[in-house]
């Protein structure tokens, strides 16, 4: 398997944690855990979103991303993903990695620190180059979308 060396620096706010890490030999991805205060768990009512802190920031190497995702488990057992999945982590960004969960569940659900919430995907990224034209080709579809082929 492909193996990519990531720089992370661990802010202050994530002393005592464990840096993520593949749970199981075949994982896509890393579990990333909330840098909450340990005094101060986050209560997500229904409905309510929030930014949490991972207390890790990294230097991609160029040509990849990270993409943060919802945990599934978290998703089935109470609603709780990310809202805007995947999230984007470009190789030139500093800051701290966050993590913009959001309760669709029906009851509160509490946040304490350490607490695996979302996982965290290294992805190759290929940027495109435009070429503008006056017409495109033609194809069988045409400009039909949005169900235009039936169910
Ligand atoms: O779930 C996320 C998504 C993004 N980011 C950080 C890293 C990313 O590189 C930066 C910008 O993200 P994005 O491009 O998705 O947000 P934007 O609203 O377009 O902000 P910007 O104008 O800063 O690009 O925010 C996170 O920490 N977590
Ligand atoms: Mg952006």
């Amino acid at each position: 398997m492909k193996n990519v060396t990531v720089s992370v620096c661990p802010l202050p706010h994530f002393e005592g944690l464990n840096l993520p890490a593949y749970e199981t030999a075949g994982s896509a991805g890393m579990d990333v855990r909330a840098a909450l205060p340990e005094a101060e768990p986050m209560v997500l009512a229904p409905g309510a979103r929030a930014m949490v802190p991972t207390g890790l920031s990294v230097a991609i190497p160029e040509g990849y991303e990270i993409q943060v995702r919802p945990r599934s488990g978290l998703a089935a057992k109470h609603g709780l993903t990310c809202l805007n999945t995947p999230g984007t982590i470009d190789s030139d960004y500093r800051g701290e990695i966050k993590v913009i969960l959001i309760n669709l569940g029906t009851e509160p659900f509490t946040i304490a620190r350490g607490e695996r919430i979302a996982q965290l995907v290294l992805a190759p990224v290929t940027q495109l180059g435009w070429a503008e034209v006056d017409t495109l080709d033609e194809t069988r579809r045409g400009t039909g979308g949005f169900g235009s082929t039936g169910q």
